[in-house]
């Protein structure tokens, strides 16, 4: 669902992402973790078609991310760490306004039920700029989701989220896994999300630290009891540069 070869960008002189490539199936959930300035951003959004790679290539669903960006667009949501809303325009409003766009059948139905899921339901009326941190994500989420993408980009979703919202959305994307999408969730909270992650894609200084089953991570570092502690491992151990030996998975 997700193919990434040889991605490489670089901002000016910066090298932000160096020769990275991947891929996930359908039904994968992927945690990507990494310390500040790893790439992490910088990966979602080259698969997002939002930025240009400065070399590589990208797919989505077998549609090439630079030169269909239509196709993209109808099967990939992106949400970043501080969602761009329209600020004028009401809970209610945005939802509707993606149903239009996305052509999404009975989309009120289906935006209710989101509203009710992710607690929403009585801001249906109140304006984006009256929201709070982390309403606007969760609005964001809801956006997402209402057009049923086959691939989701979740930039440090659970920072402004509520212990209970945190649970609505691991939950949620568990489910849409489980249907059939592809889930990239990049967090600094490796806790929170090592329960529900397939797979884990580790980045340092740009490069792949490891990238595979998030079993398999915990295994090669099987003095680790938490994941937080085999990502540690990973990401102290290895030179700047070294590869992790991981097989890719099929
Ligand atoms: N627009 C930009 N212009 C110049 N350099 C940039 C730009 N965006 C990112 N960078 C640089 O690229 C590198 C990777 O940044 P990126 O935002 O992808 O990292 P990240 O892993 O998402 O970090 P964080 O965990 O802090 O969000 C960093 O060195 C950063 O300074």
């Amino acid at each position: 669902m997700i193919t990434v070869e040889n991605l490489e960008k670089y901002y000016g002189d910066t090298l932000a992402v160096d020769r990275l490539s991947f891929s996930l199936a359908p039904g994968q959930i992927c945690g990507l973790v990494g310390k500040n300035g790893a790439g992490k951003t910088t990966t979602m959004r080259a698969i997002a078609g939002l930025l240009t790679p400065t070399d590589g290539s990208l797919t989505v669903a077998g549609f090439d991310v630079l030169s269909q960006p239509i196709e993209i667009r109808r099967r990939l949501a992106y949400v970043p760490d501080d969602p761009p809303l329209f600020n004028d325009l009401s809970v209610g409003q945005h939802l509707d306004f993606i149903g239009g766009v996305y052509q999404v059948p009975d989309h009120r139905q289906q935006a209710e039920a989101l509203l009710e899921e992710f607690e929403l339901l009585d801001k249906r009326a109140t304006a984006a700029r009256a929201l709070s941190r982390g309403m606007r994500q969760k609005l964001a989420i809801c956006c997402a989701y209402l057009y049923s993408p086959s691939v989701i980009l979740l930039d440090e979703p659970l920072t402004g989220l509520d212990p209970p919202g945190i649970r609505t959305l691991l939950q949620s994307l568990q489910r849409r896994a489980a249907a059939g999408a592809t889930v990239i969730l990049s967090s600094h909270l490796l806790a929170m999300i090592e329960d529900v992650c397939s797979h884990l894609l580790v980045m340092q200084a740009g490069k792949s630290q490891f990238f595979g089953p998030t079993d398999l991570l915990r295994k090669q570092n099987d003095q680790s009891q938490t994941l937080e502690e085999a990502f540690f491992a990973t990401t102290t151990w290895l030179p700047t540069g070294e590869e992790f030996p991981c097989p890719v998975p099929q």
